[in-house]
């Protein structure tokens, strides 16, 4: 299992990092088993397991619940908690009491928040100081999609500026690795550059320290997925297809079946 330590020496090493996203036990084994690094219990499990249209209804509990049931299906990878909207904006303390509650009611490694302002990167401070790993979010960061839409993030000269010093002070801050999400590919070089912790990408081009991608965006499961995501399967057809032929399947049985029951005195 890697530890937030290690991650920070693949950088050093050029070794890129292996991010996806898990939401329950079965998917979690899967990508366990096949050598996936990092596993984000995403908050993105609102809209691909949930059916929210944002990730913003998500409560701790909720996440909670999933995020035991992901750990159950870890041995190998590091296991990383999105905090939900909510649980850690309102004070260090907050941040504190559910951050804890996240390492000590499952397996996880550390936890994920977005934002990089100067109030953020002090309570990434105060996580990491009581020896929780903290794991960045900037860019595209979906908990203010009330305010940005789920538009590209840092096009603008005062928005890049903006973006970078976010990113130093959450690396100041102690956080173990940044989520760098739907900014120009440029931007995410020159921070990845700047930065001696990882950088994930997610829509943010190919020289990220690793990539990060929504497991049901990467096996076509859904009906809808960011542009930027790229699928390597689509089970959205391979079920609707098993699903068919099993309901065929079951008919057929039942049509020969049926005239046997009229013969049974
Ligand atoms: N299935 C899924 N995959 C994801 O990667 C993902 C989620 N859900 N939910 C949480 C966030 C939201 N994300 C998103 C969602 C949409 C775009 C997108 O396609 N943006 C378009 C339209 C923007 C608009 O609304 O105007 C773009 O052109 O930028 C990007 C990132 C990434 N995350
Ligand atoms: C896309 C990743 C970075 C995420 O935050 C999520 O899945 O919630
Ligand atoms: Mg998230």
């Amino acid at each position: 299992m890697p530890t937030p330590q290690q991650l920070i020496q693949w950088k050093q090493q050029g070794r890129a990092i292996a991010v996806l996203t898990a939401w329950d036990y079965a998917i979690a084994q899967i990508l366990d088993h096949a050598g996936v690094d990092v596993i984000l219990v995403g908050d993105s499990l609102a809209m691909v397991a949930l059916g929210h249209d944002t990730t913003l209804p998500l409560t701790l509990d909720e996440m909670l619940h999933h995020a035991k049931a992901v750990c159950r299906g870890v041995k190998q990878a590091l296991v990383i908690v999105d905090l939900p909207f909510m649980s850690y904006q309102e004070s260090p303390q907050q941040a504190i009491h559910s951050a804890g509650r996240v390492l000590k009611e499952t397996g996880a490694g550390g936890v994920k928040l977005e934002g990089g302002h100067a109030a953020m990167a002090e309570t990434v401070s105060k996580l990491v100081h009581i020896g929780i790993p903290v794991m960045g979010h900037v860019g595209l960061t979906p908990q203010s999609v009330r305010q940005t839409g789920f538009r590209q993030q840092g096009t603008s000269p005062e928005d890049k500026e903006r973006i970078l010093s976010e990113a130093i002070a959450l690396e100041q801050a102690g956080a173990f690795s940044i989520v760098l999400e739907h900014i120009p590919a440029d931007l995410a070089q020159t921070i990845s550059e700047k930065l001696t912790i990882p950088t994930i990408g997610i829509g943010a081009g190919h020289h990220c320290d690793g990539q990060v991608l929504v497991t049901s965006d990467v096996l076509g499961l859904g009906t809808w997925k960011p542009k930027f995501a790229k699928s390597y399967l689509n089970l959205y057809e391979l079920i609707t297809q098993a699903a068919q032929d099993y309901c065929s399947e079951v008919r057929q049985n039942a049509a020969i079946q049926e005239p046997r029951q009229f013969l049974e005195p």
